[in-house]
C-alpha cells in the first residue's frame, strides 16, 4: 500500500492506494475519525453496490452496519434536485453533524457525495472510496465537489475535502473496459501537464496498463495522485497553477454541455479537448510537432475515442461559460514540451475557433462509435 499526503491551506488528508483496503475499512476509518463506526452513510450506486456490497460490509460490525443511499449512475443525476433529495433522506435517517459519509463509487457519486456532506447542516466528515479508475486518478483526491447546470459543467458546487481517501485498485476488476480508458485519459493528462516520467510509462506499458496488470495500475494510480496532491497543495483554490488541471476541459467541459451530457463520458470528452488544445499549442509553438505527435499518439493508444459530430458554434458557445474565464478574459491551458503546461489569456476567437474545427473533424471521422468501444 502506498500513503500520498495532500496539505492545503484548508486541510491535510491521506490518500491510501493498495488492494483490499475495502475488507478493512471500517477499522481505518476508526483512525481518521477518531471513533467508531456509529452514524455512517454510505452514498453509492446500485450497480456498484449489488457488485462490492459484501466486501464492503465485511469490516463493518453485522450489529451497527451502515445507512446505504443511492444515486442512479449517469450524468442526469448530478443535479441539485439529486442532492435535495438525498439530504432529505440523511435528515429522515436522523443523520447529524457528528455523522460521516462515504462516497463509494465514481466520479459523479464522488461529486454529489462531497457537495451533499458540504451543505448538510452546513458541513459533515466525509471520505471517498473511489470506484472508477477516473475517481482513483483524479477525482477523489482534491476537494472539488458539486453538480451541473444544463448551462454548463460543474456550474454549481463548493470546495471540501474529504477526511480520507481510499482508492482499493482491486475495484477496478469489475470496471468495464470503456470506463477504464475514460480513466486512463485524465491520467495521461497528469502525464502531459507535471508528470514526464507518468508520461514515458504510459508509452512503453499501454498494454500492461489495459490488461490491468495490479502493478502497472498502481503506479498509474499513485503517480497520479501524486501530480495532484502537489497541485493543490500549492494552490487549492485554483487562483494560479491549479488551473493546469483543467487541460482539455475548455472544450471537454464544452463538448459535455453541448451534447447534454449524454454521448461520451468525461475523460473522452477530455481527450477530444486535450487534442484540440494541442494543436493550439503547435500553432503557437508551445510544443514543437514531434511533441504533438506524441501527445496525440499517446490518447489514441488509450482509445478508440468515440466519433463526435457537433456544429463548431455550437461547442464554442458552450465553451464561454468556463469558470476559468473571469472578467471577460478567457483562459486556455496549453502543453509545453511534455511534462510542463501554461496558461495563456490572449487565444483569440479565431485560434479557437479553428482548433475546434480541426478537433471536430478528426472527430466526425473517428470510426468508432459509442457502442462499439463498449467493451
Ligand atoms: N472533482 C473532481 O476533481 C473531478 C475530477 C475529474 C472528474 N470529475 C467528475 O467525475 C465524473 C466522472 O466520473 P467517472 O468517470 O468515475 O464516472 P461515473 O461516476 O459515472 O462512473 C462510471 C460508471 O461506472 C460504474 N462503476 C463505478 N465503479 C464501478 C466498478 N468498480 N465496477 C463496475 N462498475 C462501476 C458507475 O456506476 C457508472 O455507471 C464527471 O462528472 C466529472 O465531471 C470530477
Ligand atoms: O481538480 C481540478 O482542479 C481539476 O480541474 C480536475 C478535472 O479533471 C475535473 O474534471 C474537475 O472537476 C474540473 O473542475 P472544474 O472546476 O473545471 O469544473
Ligand atoms: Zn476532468
Amino acid at each position: 500500500m502506498r500513503t500520498i499526503q495532500v496539505k492545503s491551506g484548508s486541510a491535510g488528508y491521506s490518500v491510501f492506494v493498495g488492494r483490499g483496503l475495502l475488507s478493512t475499512l471500517s477499522r481505518r476509518l476508526v483512525n481518521v475519525r477518531g471513533k467508531g463506526p456509529r452514524g455512517v452513510f454510505v452514498l453509492t450506486s446500485p450497480e456498484i453496490w449489488s457488485l462490492w456490497a459484501d466486501a464492503f460490509l465485511e469490516s463493518f460490525p453485522h450489529q451497527d452496519p451502515p445507512s446505504i443511499l443511492f444515486l442512479q449512475p449517469g450524468e442526469e443525476h448530478k443535479r441539485l434536485r439529486t442532492v435535495e433529495r438525498l439530504a432529505e433522506q440523511l435528515a429522515e435517517a436522523r443523520a447529524d453533524r457528528s455523522s460521516l459519509l462515504i462516497a463509494f463509487g465514481g466520479g459523479i457519486v464522488g461529486d454529489v457525495g462531497g457537495f451533499l456532506a458540504a451543505i448538510f447542516m452546513r458541513g459533515i466528515d466525509y471520505v471517498q472510496v473511489p470506484t472508477t479508475l477516473l475517481a482513483q486518478v483524479d477525482s477523489s483526491v482534491g476537494g472539488k465537489t458539486g453538480v451541473n447546470l444544463q448551462a454548463g459543467k460543474n456550474l454549481v458546487g463548493c470546495f471540501h475535502h474529504p477526511l480520507a481517501v481510499f482508492a482499493d485498485t482491486e475495484l477496478l476488476q469489475t470496471l468495464p473496459s470503456r470506463e477504464l480508458r475514460a480513466g486512463l485519459f485524465e491520467s495521461v493528462k497528469a502525464g502531459i501537464i507535471r508528470h514526464p516520467k507518468l508520461f514515458g510509462y504510459m508509452e512503453r506499458n499501454a498494454g500492461a496498463i489495459l490488461a490491468r496488470d495490479p502493478k502497472a495500475i498502481e503506479y498509474v494510480v499513485s503517480a497520479s495522485i501524486q501530480m495532484k496532491a502537489e497541485v493543490v497543495g500549492i494552490d487549492e483554490l485554483e487562483n494560479g497553477l491549479r488551473m493546469i488541471l483543467n487541460y482539455g476541459h475548455t472544450l471537454g467541459h464544452a463538448i459535455e454541455a453541448a451534447t447534454r451530457y449524454r454521448k461520451l463520458l468525461h475523460g473522452e470528452a477530455v481527450a477530444w479537448g486535450m487534442i484540440a488544445a494541442t494543436r493550439l499549442g503547435l500553432a503557437r509553438q508551445t510544443v514543437t510537432r514531434a511533441q504533438a505527435d506524441r501527445i496525440e499518439k499517446l490518447i489514441f493508444e488509450y482509445g478508440p475515442l468515440p466519433s463526435l459530430r457537433l456544429p463548431v458554434d455550437r461547442l464554442l458557445d458552450a465553451a464561454t461559460r468556463d469558470k476559468k474565464n473571469r472578467s471577460g478574459v478567457r483562459r486556455v491551458i496549453l502543453p509545453s514540451g511534455i511534462g510542463n503546461a501554461v496558461v495563456v489569456e490572449d487565444v483569440t476567437d479565431a485560434e479557437l475557433h479553428d482548433v475546434a474545427e480541426s478537433m471536430l473533424r478528426t472527430a466526425r471521422e473517428s470510426s468508432a462509435t459509442t457502442d462499439s468501444v463498449k467493451e
